[in-house]
């Protein structure tokens, strides 16, 4: 795991162009910038080419598109990927809205992504294997979560996280898990959000290398989220929110080397 990508963040100042959903814009934009990214959000199919141009990766969010919403992203995939820029889609609640499974679907079948991310609930949709999702959470069920990323990698030919409590990591052969993190995630909405732009970030700084940029995203903001959970003393959403926003800025190598778990 090259946890110095994230040094290599702050060095470079990464440009990550966005199609944000407009709940967690503001969460994702303040993500970037603390880890060291450049953030830049887009809502001008007319701008598409020039922003790819400036940007060194490009996270799309399904988080609440529409219809013009929706021939923005497929326009932003298509350009990312004629001007070889590395592109992140989160495929939120495509596990309990059908019609999004079928619109991230069809989305994918006309821009190869180099990284999906979604908790268990959208990455168990995308692989077809039955899981009961509930609205933007994971919901639950009892298929095994390492072969679900894999087979979702394998059917859309990238990399696949499927985050969690554990993280599980997959380009559809080789797994990496990160056992990291902290329940308070899930108290605050976005937290999935910021890591699919932050994926991004490392995305950019990665030299191709998009399974290893993957893990190391995901070792980064699972260990920064437990580092804030265990200064707390009770569970506050709220403060923990501010706090991860505050690390995210802080942490260093070092601080996620001690706590690092992952395989
Ligand atoms: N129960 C948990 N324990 C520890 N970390 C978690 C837990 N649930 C989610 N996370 C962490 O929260 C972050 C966001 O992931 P997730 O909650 O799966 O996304 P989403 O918000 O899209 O559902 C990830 O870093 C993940 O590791
Ligand atoms: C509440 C909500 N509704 C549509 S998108 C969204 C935010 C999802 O954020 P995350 O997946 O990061 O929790
Ligand atoms: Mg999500």
């Amino acid at each position: 795991m090259k946890i110095d990508l994230l040094n290599q963040i702050r060095a470079t100042n990464p440009v990550v162009l966005n199609i944000s959903n407009f709940v967690t814009v503001q969460d994702v934009a303040n993500g970037i910038n603390a880890i060291g990214g450049s953030p830049i959000m887009s809502e001008e199919i007319r701008e598409t080419d020039e922003m790819v141009g400036i940007s060194n990766a490009v996270t799309l969010n399904l988080g609440a598109f529409s219809k013009p919403q929706v021939a923005h992203i497929l326009a932003m995939g298509k350009a990312a990927n004629a001007q070889h820029k590395p592109l992140v889609i989160d495929p939120v609640a495509v596990g309990a809205i059908s019609f999004r499974k079928k619109t991230a679907l069809d989305l994918m079948n006309q821009f190869q992504v180099d990284v999906i991310r979604g908790n268990a609930g959208e990455i168990a949709a995308l692989a077809d294997v039955a899981w009961d999702a509930k609205g933007i959470d994971a919901g639950s069920g009892n298929q095994d979560v390492v072969e679900i990323a894999k087979k979702a990698a394998q059917k859309q030919n990238c990399v696949v996280i499927l985050s969690g409590a554990t993280d599980v990591i997959s380009d559809g052969e080789h797994v990496a898990r990160v056992f990291n993190g902290t329940p308070l995630f899930q108290l605050h909405v976005g937290s999935g959000d910021m890591l699919s732009s932050i994926v991004g970030a490392f995305c950019a700084v990665s030299d191709g290398d998009y399974f290893e940029a993957a893990q190391t995203a995901c070792l980064v903001f699972a260990s920064i989220g437990q580092l804030v959970a265990d200064q707390m003393k009770a569970e506050r959403p709220g403060t923990f929110a501010v706090r991860l926003m505050d690390e995210l800025h802080l942490a260093t190598v070092a601080d996620i080397e001690k706590i690092a778990q992952f395989d």
